[in-house]
């Protein structure tokens, strides 16, 4: 019989503090984050949620190591990363090691496979392509999408093509998943499974889930909702 797993507490993976970043200058000039603190755990799927332009897609790329913040700090599972100025001199090996990435429209590369998409992430990080391969297929496998590893995305479903997109965003085994509208182009039920999926990523191994979302659908699946309006946080509801 499997060992049941034990329970650990959650232990914060993303810490933010007094984040600011401003777009612009004089006339043009245009906050789009101001002294945002934001803590989030192991196992936690949260939204931010807000009307358009009030910083969500900013904060989810200053998470990324996207875009270059203003002030505050940025740690992420447990390493100081920003502080005034980035502290990482490689910012894409850290995002290669740390973090994954889904977006709305899957963006999966149209001339891969389904396992080719999933296992060039693991042939980025250095792996064998046999290796990299034999880890797509398990990670396909856990999405309940490997029956269609061969496929190419234009043959895929929205469903099929969101979970090897998750697939994807695993095969660096990230600490920290980052995704932008990942639901936008679902159905209810596919997406109340996306996100189901996403949480249970987020307790297996560990890990924070990021969800920048407008979708009303998903809302009672996430774990908090982090309301931005004008780039500050307004409201957060657990
Ligand atoms: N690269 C940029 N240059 C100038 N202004 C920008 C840039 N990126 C974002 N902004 C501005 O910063 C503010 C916050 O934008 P952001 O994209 O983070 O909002 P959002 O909440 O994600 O919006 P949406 O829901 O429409 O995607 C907006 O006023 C936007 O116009």
């Amino acid at each position: 019989m499997a060992s049941p797993r034990p329970i650990v507490a959650p232990r914060p993976v993303v810490e933010i503090a007094r984040l600011s970043k401003t777009f612009g200058t004089g006339a043009t000039k245009v906050p789009a984050l101001i002294d945002i603190d934001l803590t989030i755990g192991t196992g936690e799927v949260v939204g931010l949620i807000g009307p358009s332009g009030s910083g969500k897609s900013t904060l989810l790329n200053c998470i990324g190591c996207i875009t270059e913040p203003d002030a505050g700090t940025i740690r992420l599972d447990g390493r100081a990363i920003f502080d005034g100025k980035w502290l990482i001199g490689d910012l894409r090996r850290l995002r290669l090691e740390t973090i994954g990435f889904i977006f709305q429209f899957h963006n999966l590369l149209p001339f891969l496979s389904a396992w080719e998409n999933v296992a060039i992430v693991r042939t980025l990080m250095g792996e064998s392509p046999e290796r990299a391969k034999a880890r797509a297929m398990e990670l396909l496998g856990y999405l309940q999408v490997d029956h269609r590893a061969d496929a190419l995305p234009s043959k895929l479903s929205g469903g099929e093509a969101q979970r090897v997109a998750i697939a994807r965003a695993l095969a660096n085994e990230p600490r920290i998943i980052l995704a932008d509208e990942p639901t936008a182009a679902l159905d209810s039920e596919r997406a109340a499974i996306v996100i189901d999926l996403m949480k249970q990523v987020a307790t297996e191994r560990d890990a924070a889930v990021i969800v920048v979302t407008h979708d009303e659908k998903i809302f009672s699946r996430l774990d908090r909702m982090v309301h931005l309006r004008d780039g500050r946080i307004v409201e957060v509801v657990s």
